[in-house]
């Protein structure tokens, strides 16, 4: 739905192994766009560079992981991205976007992803570190949506 609402250009996936190009599309980000999905993989961990860019990013961010990673070992509890994302979601595993349609609704910060971590490839050795992000000018576009009630508002938003 956000595809369809956001038309070609409205939804940017990309996948990287750099640290710098990571980091130079998380600039990017907060110039031009209004939602970040980010699956920072193994720079969670270590990259205060990479922290100090999301710490600049104005919009809702959720920091994503396909495993559980806290279930792992004690080198991977300790999420420098964590305490400056909006949101964490770790341990859905990769089944969630086998399809488009089967990606979950995430809200954040008064926006909601729907169906969005599709856009990551089912086979997550290829999709990570990973990056979608949503244009600011299609945005609009999507809260228009919302309010035609195609997209609920969160439970708690309801009155
Ligand atoms: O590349 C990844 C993937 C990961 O971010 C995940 O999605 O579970 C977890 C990281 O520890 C690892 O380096």
């Amino acid at each position: 739905m956000c595809r369809q609402a956001a038309g070609e250009e409205g939804l940017v996936f990309r996948q990287t192994n750099s640290e710098q190009e990571m980091i130079e599309w998380i600039h990017e980000a907060i110039d031009g766009s209004s939602a970040l999905l980010i699956n920072p993989a193994a720079f969670t961990f270590y990259s205060m560079a990479m922290m100090d860019a999301l710490k600049m990013y104005p919009c809702p961010m959720i920091e994503f992981h396909i495993s559980n990673v806290h279930k792992r070992e004690p080198m991977y509890h300790n999420s420098l991205v964590s305490p400056v994302a909006t949101a964490v979601m770790a341990g859905c595993c990769a089944k969630w976007w086998r399809k488009d349609i089967e990606g979950p609704d995430i809200t954040a910060g008064g926006q909601v992803f729907r169906g969005s971590i599709s856009g990551l490839k089912p086979d997550h050795r290829k999709c990570c570190p990973s990056f979608v992000m949503i244009n600011r000018k299609v945005s609009a576009k999507i809260c228009r949506l919302r309010r035609s009630s195609l997209l609920p508002a969160a439970p708690w938003r309801r009155s």
